[in-house]
């Protein structure tokens, strides 16, 4: 048998076309997939008891010798299977139904090892549908067990088997990629152990190595991966925005001062911008921080050099928010600025192509209809993408048209990570921090209300309203239930229409929406026409009503903590004191837990490291996250130590081959090459 890590697993005896589109449903296509697919527990059943030692009920191992068994079909469709065993003078027995695969092998005098839940009866140790094996096999009893992850129509057993087959005809030793020496100093296992020991282990402890190693290698691989496209991107050819002498006079002429943060932010970009070297930068800023000035000061820069800049943004609301800011700051500055999104009319689209294409656009701003391939930059200097957007080397090079450079990038997020996340997930990119507010907001005042109390909530609500302020009221999500959602947002429409706010112009806000519909809406929020805006969580991250002072959240127990934080952010961002009031049912300890913080901090910062914390990784990057890889084992919240050495490892490395061209780097290479094509966008070549 030929078996090769990247051959695909139909080269097993056994996997035929059916059975491989069943592990495919598992993620698993080739035999390195079926070698990472880890155990998600494990049994320890290695101890065999002597029946006469077994207690009522005990999950346990046995072996005795068949001393006869019997063969019933009770009724139609059912066959019954009795075995009885004798271990010394003790006697048990094991039952089974409609088991062909047993009925064939059972001979008398023949050793069988059972593994199940043991019951005492009648003097005698019985076991219902045992897992079992025979002689002198070792894989499901007397050994630690492993139990993976399984889909219909494939079984633990199945996985056992195929996974024993691979190890015993690869070489596992193969598998490593760093050098013993390194491996050595960092007290790391031979990944090839790991492998077998996660799979195949022999002693609980052997477990905690293999998982030790196999963590470091998800956060090293990463982490090294990154940087090496970082470095590649360095050495493509940049553009050198030289020219900033009129940039002090725009900076200076804007409506408010630059906070100290937003100040630095913009010295790093500039200086990145006059590098030659296309600038990879993501800018951090906790929400209302002002995020977008710093983006247009970078545009503004891109244009006074002759440059075309773009402007993405993850829906059309905000991208039409950022259209009307900009033409705001810059229109008596003659600039040209065109708004580009799904909405566009075929014939305003096809102007605008043209008008980028003749180089007549300075600035465009739009959602991903950005990156049609029918937009052709005549010379594009700068993009500014969100985070879910960010583009992938692949996506980059779309961009690039025609273009002997590359253009420079910034990359905004509103989610405030804590530093050792921000660069796993954007190791490839220089960070920057906002790290403060615009002077003169006042900091948002928390509230939580029990759900019974909330006349009082919509009586304060109205107050506010009277005092000329707007209200957001954001209504329960029901998890996966678009439907669900909509009518609960429509429910509380009409009981706030009906009676709590009935004095009120109301507007609802939606998902099921079409585009247009909705800016209608927001339009009128802007506006002033709307008083209160009831919305499902459609209300994205990034809107900007400074006269709104109240958010209402409804069932707030259900969202996360970096959630309601981002929502919180809706007000708060003028010079009215704003409030956010979170009306919750229940008292559970995260709840409670979330509340605590809520109230007590208005930091993104350190709200995102308790999320961490109180919810795990994958449901603080949740599926919005895009660019991020799963990890299979690490776990950020729990290993951060581990990361850590990874990271410091990786730039080690790093740092004395940029590009790993060293010969004693190649296997290297040569794994992050295999590993990071799994990881959206990233090919390292
Ligand atoms: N230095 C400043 N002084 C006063 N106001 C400012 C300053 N910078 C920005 N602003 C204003 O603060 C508000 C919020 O800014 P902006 O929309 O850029 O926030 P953001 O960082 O993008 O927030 P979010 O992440 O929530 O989108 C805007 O009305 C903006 O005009």
């Amino acid at each position: 048998m030929d078996i090769k890590l990247d051959s695909y697993i139909d080269v097993i005896p056994g996997i035929g076309e059916r059975k491989k589109l069943i592990y495919n449903r598992l993620n698993i296509f080739t035999i390195r997939d079926i070698l990472n697919h880890y155990p998600l527990r494990y049994e320890d059943r290695r101890m065999f008891k002597r029946l006469s030692e077994i207690r009522q009920e005990e999950m346990v191992s046995i072996k005795g010798i068949i001393q006869s068994f019997e063969i019933k079909k009770p009724k139609q469709g059912m066959t019954l299977i009795k075995v009885t065993i004798r271990d010394g003078y003790d006697i048990g027995e094991l039952t089974f139904f409609n088991n062909k695969y047993i009925s064939n092998k059972l001979i008398t005098g023949r050793t069988i090892k059972a593994y199940g839940k043991a019951k005492r009866e009648f003097g005698k140790v019985r076991m219902t549908s045992p897992d079992f094996e025979f002689d002198s096999s070792r894989l499901k009893t007397g050994c630690i067990y492993p139990v993976y992850p399984l889909t219909r129509g494939l079984s633990n057993d199945e996985i056992l088997k195929v996974l024993k087959l691979i190890i015993n005809e690869i070489n596992m030793e193969s598998l490593e990629y760093l050098d013993g020496e390194l491996r050595e100093k960092l007290k790391l296992c031979g990944l090839g152990d790991a492998i077998k020991n996660i799979h195949f282990p022999k002693d609980p402890i052997l477990i905690k190595i293999a998982k030790y190693r196999l963590v470091f290698d998800e956060f090293f691989i990463l982490h090294l991966g990154l940087k090496v496209v970082k470095g590649i991107t360095e050495i493509e050819k940049g553009i050198s925005f030289k020219n900033q002498s009129k940039l002090l006079d725009f900076i200076k002429n804007l409506p408010f001062k630059l906070t100290d943060a937003q100040e630095k932010v913009v010295k790093e970009i500039l200086s990145d911008m006059k590098r030659p070297v296309p600038m990879q930068r993501l800018v951090q800023g906790d929400v209302g921080s002002g995020k977008t000035i710093v983006a247009f000061i970078s545009l503004y820069n891109s244009y006074l050099n002759g440059y075309q800049g773009a402007m993405m943004a993850p829906t059309e609301i905000l991208a039409k928010q950022h259209y009307e800011s900009a033409k705001e700051i810059f229109c008596e500055l003659g600039l040209t600025i065109h708004l580009l999104t799904g909405s566009t009319t075929k014939k305003q689209k096809e102007l605008i192509y043209k008008s980028i294409r003749d180089g007549e656009c300075d600035i465009l701003i739009g959602t991903h209809a950005l990156i049609e391939d029918k937009v052709d930059f005549k010379n594009l200097g700068i993009v500014i993408t969100d985070e879910q957007h960010r583009f992938g080397v692949r996506q980059r090079g779309k961009l690039l048209g025609k273009s002997d450079f590359t253009p420079d990038m910034i990359v905004m997020t509103a989610t405030p990570i804590p530093r050792t996340l921000a660069l796993i997930v954007h190791g490839d990119l220089d960070i920057s921090i906002i790290d403060q507010m615009p002077s003169g907001r006042k900091p948002i005042k928390t509230y939580a209300v029990e759900k019974k109390k909330r006349n009082d909530v919509y009586s304060f609500a109205a107050k506010e309203i009277d005092k000329g302020r707007q209200i957001y009221v954001v209504c329960p999500l029901i998890e996966e239930n678009e439907k669900m959602d909509l009518k609960s947002a429509q429910d509380l429409y009409e009981s706030l229409k009906s009676n709590y706010l009935k004095d009120y112009e109301i507007g609802l806000l939606h998902g099921k929406m079409k585009a247009k519909e909705k800016q209608e809406i927001m339009d009128s929020f802007l506006e002033g026409s709307i008083d209160v805006l009831v919305s499902t969580t459609v209300i994205e991250v990034g809107i900007n009503v400074p006269n709104a002072s109240v958010m209402i959240i409804e069932d707030s127990q259900r969202f996360g903590l970096s959630q309601l934080h981002q929502l919180r952010g809706r007000v708060g961002r003028g010079e009215y004191q704003s409030y956010c009031v979170l009306v919750y049912v229940g008292k559970n300890e995260v709840t409670k837990e979330r509340i605590k913080t809520m109230v007590s901090t208005n930091d993104g910062f350190e709200i995102s490291q308790k999320d961490l914390i109180l919810r795990g990784q994958g449901e603080l990057f949740g599926t919005r996250q895009h660019g991020i890889p799963e990890f299979k084992l690490a776990d950020i919240s729990k290993h951060q130590s581990v990361l850590k050495l990874a990271q410091q490892i990786g730039d080690e490395i790093i740092e004395n081959d940029p590009k790993l061209e060293r010969k004693e780097n190649s296997t290297m290479k040569t794994e992050l090459k295999l590993r990071m094509t799994q990881i959206n966008g990233i090919i390292i070549n």
